[in-house]
């Protein structure tokens, strides 16, 4: 396994080996130092998956020591994609080494890997943990844009031909947030060139999805680069023993009332301009509820505390806290106090979002996230999106009033995605359905492998 150096890439990535690992495959994993640190509670069968540290070379401007994309703000991981590509004689050399040789390569940003793996005789899964839509609307090639030449507002307007659809878009100039696939990620490729070549040169494409939710996009997908698409379902572990909610959250958690929490987070790489994160507090302050929010602290500020609103602290009390450093998001969302999800709505948040029980509220950033709100708020109905104003800009009342709808008791809003929320988490939770989907996986590998 060689996922992209990023927290949402290498969680997958790990509990997609523990599930393969549940059928007795052995896995090496290839992961930057610090992350090793950060993930190895993740894994529940040490005995037959290994960490492997790799090196991550030193690329100017990243500040040296970096190495995963939750430390550096958006626009350098252009950078750290050039650090994965240089990583490539290791990555090689190390592949080469392996007794027995393995049966796949799993990568993902790594467009290169299919060329070690195809030398050796080894079979290559492109895995995607982005949603099918994302991939299907920008990353296919009837998208019909050339190589190495950025992409114009006119390219991204419109969703490819055959896109299978009109729901799962984006609306007017949210398009925009796809202009980045046509600049350089590392250094002579676009995200565009080299995701294509990535999902062009593998045996298989896989995704982190489910066929309940977005089959269209897996068979368009499937035929826009005619290869096989197999699916993995959510990948979600069951609760881990070793790894209880840390105290601090736990005890303050209990100070409060069934499902009367608002507990807030944005994943592990996008950061607020400080004026947005202010209007955020101020908005959970109005709600008048207990809330809980982990943010990164905003651009250009050391910590969450020098960027908190005026009077903040001393207005909300003991009701509110921020958190500027990383919590155990799963364990909070498990947690009975908590009965509001408040989130970027990235992928892996989307399926925790989905396990849990609390009500979900949207704020997506950037451009998958806006497709996988799509998903949840257009096609399955399961939480409310926040309205912003025309400039992106996300209000206090405007998040206030999403909060308000989906824990107000006799809302209809809030009815409505309670039970199709429920309905979801019932089908994902019953017997056999994501058990289902990894036995259907590893018989699609074995059939790979001939
Ligand atoms: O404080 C935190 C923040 C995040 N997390 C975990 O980190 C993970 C974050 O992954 P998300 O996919 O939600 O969000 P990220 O923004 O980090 O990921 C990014 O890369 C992967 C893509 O699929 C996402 O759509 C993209 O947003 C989740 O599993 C979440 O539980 C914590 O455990 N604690
Ligand atoms: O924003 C995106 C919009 C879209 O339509 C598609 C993607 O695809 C991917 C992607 C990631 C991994 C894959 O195997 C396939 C596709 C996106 O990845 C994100 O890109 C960011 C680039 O800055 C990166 O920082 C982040 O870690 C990735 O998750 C984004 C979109």
């Amino acid at each position: 396994m060689f996922p992209w150096f990023a927290i949402g890439h290498m969680t997958p990535f790990l509990h997609l080996s523990n599930k393969l690992a549940e059928y007795g495959h052995k896995i090496t994993f290839l992961i930057p130092k610090k992350a090793k640190h950060q993930l190895e509670h993740l894994l529940l069968y040490p005995s037959l998956i290994t960490l492997h540290p790799i090196t991550i070379p030193h690329v100017h401007p990243l500040p040296p020591g970096i190495e995963t994309a939750s430390e550096i703000p958006l626009h350098l991981n252009n950078h750290l994609a050039t650090a994965l590509d240089l990583t490539r004689p290791e990555v090689e050399s190390f592949i080469i080494t392996l007794q027995p040789k393995p049966h796949v390569l799993f990568y993902d940003m790594a467009y290169w890997v299919p060329e070690i793996a195809s030398k050796l005789q080894i079979k290559s899964v492109c895995y995607n943990v982005v949603c099918a839509a994302s991939l299907a609307i920008a990353l296919v090639p009837a998208l019909n844009v050339g190589r190495y030449q950025p992409f114009t507002e006119e390219d991204v307007a419109k969703p490819p031909p055959g896109y299978p659809s009109s729901n799962v878009v984006f609306h007017g100039p949210e398009a925009r947030s796809l202009l980045f696939l046509g600049l350089e990620f590392g250094s002579g490729l676009t995200f565009y060139d080299r995701m294509s070549t990535a999902l062009k040169s593998c045996d298989a494409i896989a995704i982190r999805t489910c066929r309940e939710i977005e089959d269209n996009f897996c068979n368009y997908i499937s035929s826009q680069y005619n290869k096989p698409v197999l699916l993995t379902g959510p990948v979600l572990p069951e609760t881990n023993n070793n790894n209880p909610l840390e105290a601090r959250w736990a005890e303050w958690l209990s100070r409060f009332e069934p499902n009367s929490v608002v507990f807030c987070a944005f994943g592990s790489q996008f950061i607020l301009e400080k004026d947005q994160f202010q209007e955020l507090l101020l908005g959970f302050e109005m709600t008048m509820v207990p809330f809980l929010v982990a943010l990164k602290p905003p651009q250009g500020c050391g910590s969450v505390e020098e960027a908190l609103p005026e009077g903040f602290k001393e207005r909300v009390g003991e009701r509110g806290v921020v958190h500027g450093g990383w919590v155990q998001q799963p364990l909070i969302l498990a947690h009975p106090s908590v009965g509001c999800f408040v989130n970027h709505c990235g992928f892996g948040s989307m399926w925790e979002s989905l396990m849990a029980e609390s009500q979900i509220v949207m704020v997506p950033q950037l451009g998958d996230q806006i497709l996988n709100t799509r998903l949840m708020s257009g096609e399955l109905v399961v939480g409310v999106e926040v309205e912003r104003t025309e400039n992106g800009w996300v209000s206090k009342e405007s998040l206030c009033k999403a909060i308000k709808s989906v824990m107000g008791e006799d809302s209809e809003v809030g009815c409505l995605v309670r039970n199709n929320h429920a309905n979801w988490r019932q089908i994902m939770v019953s017997q056999g359905f994501m058990r289902g989907y990894i036995d259907s996986f590893v018989k699609d590998l074995e059939l790979l492998m001939g």
